[in-house]
């Protein structure tokens, strides 16, 4: 990846730009925005960090053994996005609030998220008293940590179960708070199964948090969409084919698979007819494919780990030139984005915002 993602970033919040040196590297490392992965025993940790970051499939995670301490991984070698997940043991054995065996504060300082897992499938009254303990405890050392709910493995239950677990859920962990005099911590709830598209995308939802440049690239993704006639577009991390940014209308979840799929077709495909033999996706890589209710999927490569996918309907497609074009302005527009620090308002709106309004306002 090119060295010019990343240079101007807070460190907390690094993309791209891998160092050639170990040792700074690991400093880089150490870094990087933390995700905690927590919840109790046998909740799908393991699993959802498997499917999601290593391409394992969900029946493989069958019979994933017990972690029985912290894993951390780095996610950012082979993704756009920097950042380390720790995958924590779901027994009481390993407690990082335990402030003999372990440094709390600093663990809980640099954690941008904690993604707390409930096993829907399961009774879940000692989940929520865990959660509660972990969302207060760990919001007294750091109050700027984004909690994320996951209600897991919902593939095993009807529809109806599962908006009502979702609602006794959100109610029973909300309330617990509200006991506590901790109202105003934020919980964010999503329904999750490894078994579909959901845990890519409540995990898109995680990550987006982490990134400051996000209303920018979703008003980068309008002005698109407006003036290339497309129905809707996702830039999307082809590594763990996560969403990074999409336009601001609602996303519906068929769209969202269809896009992922187009993402495994074009990797599958290029893997076996491509000329190169490091990546499999490359600069030049585009692909259209036609489906048969007059819809169109189109896939451009942003950068090596980034590509945008759009849908559109089959005649907007007849002004392919302008959607061309217009993605070429997009695309500078992003790199433009990550080549200015986030904490210079100002220029970060004058050099996105305002060189793509120009390009675009004389195609369309
Ligand atoms: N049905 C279903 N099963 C799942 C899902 N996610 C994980 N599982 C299963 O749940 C079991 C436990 O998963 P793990 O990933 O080992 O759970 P963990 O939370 O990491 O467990 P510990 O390491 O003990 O903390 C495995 O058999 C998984 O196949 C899911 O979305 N749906």
């Amino acid at each position: 990846m090119s060295s010019t993602f990343g240079t101007s970033f807070p460190k907390e919040y690094q993309y791209g730009g891998e160092s050639s040196e170990p040792d700074s590297q690991s400093m880089v490392a150490s870094q990087k925005p933390r995700i905690l992965l927590m919840g109790l025993r046998r909740s799908g940790k393991t699993s959802i960090q498997k499917v999601v970051f290593h391409k394992v499939s969900p029946n493989e995670t069958l019979f994933l053994e017990a972690t029985n301490k912290i894993v951390k991984e780095d996610v950012s070698n082979c993704s756009f996005v920097q950042f380390q997940i720790w995958d924590l043991p779901g027994s009481d054995h390993v407690n990082i609030f335990d402030t003999a065996n372990f440094d709390t504060e600093s663990i809980i300082m640099g954690c941008a998220a904690i993604v707390f897992v409930i096993d829907a499938q399961d009774e879940y009254t000692d989940a929520l008293a865990k959660l509660h303990t972990t969302v207060s405890k760990a919001f007294r050392i750091n109050p700027d940590i984004k909690f994320e709910v996951f209600i897991h493995k919902v593939d095993g239950l009807s529809d109806d179960h599962r908006i009502e677990t979702q609602r006794d859920i959100h109610q029973r962990a909300n309330d617990n708070l509200a006991d506590d005099g901790l109202e105003n911590i934020h919980l964010s709830f999503s329904l999750t199964s490894i078994y579909d598209h959901s845990i890519f995308e409540a995990f898109s939802k995680v990550v987006q948090k982490l990134i400051p440049q996000l209303p920018v690239m979703e008003n980068l993704l309008n002005i698109l969409i407006s003036n290339s006639g497309l129905e809707k577009a996702f830039l999307f991390d082809v590594v763990c084919k996560i969403y990074l940014a999409t336009d601001s209308s609602a996303v519906d979840m068929q769209s969202y698979e269809l896009c992922c799929d187009m993402i495994d077709v074009v990797i599958d495909l290029s893997s076996i007819y491509g000329q190169r033999d490091d990546a499999a996706f490359d600069e030049k890589t585009r692909s259209t494919i036609k489906l048969n209710n007059g819809t169109i999927l189109y896939l451009r490569e942003v950068n090596k780990y980034l590509a945008l996918v759009c849908i559109l309907r089959e005649d907007s497609f007849e002004k392919q030139g302008v959607i061309d074009y217009n993605f070429m302005c997009f695309q500078q527009a992003i790199q433009e984005v990550f080549e200015v620090s986030p904490t210079d308002t100002t220029k970060l709106a004058i050099s996105t915002s305002g060189d793509y309004s120009h390009t675009n306002g004389s195609v369309n």
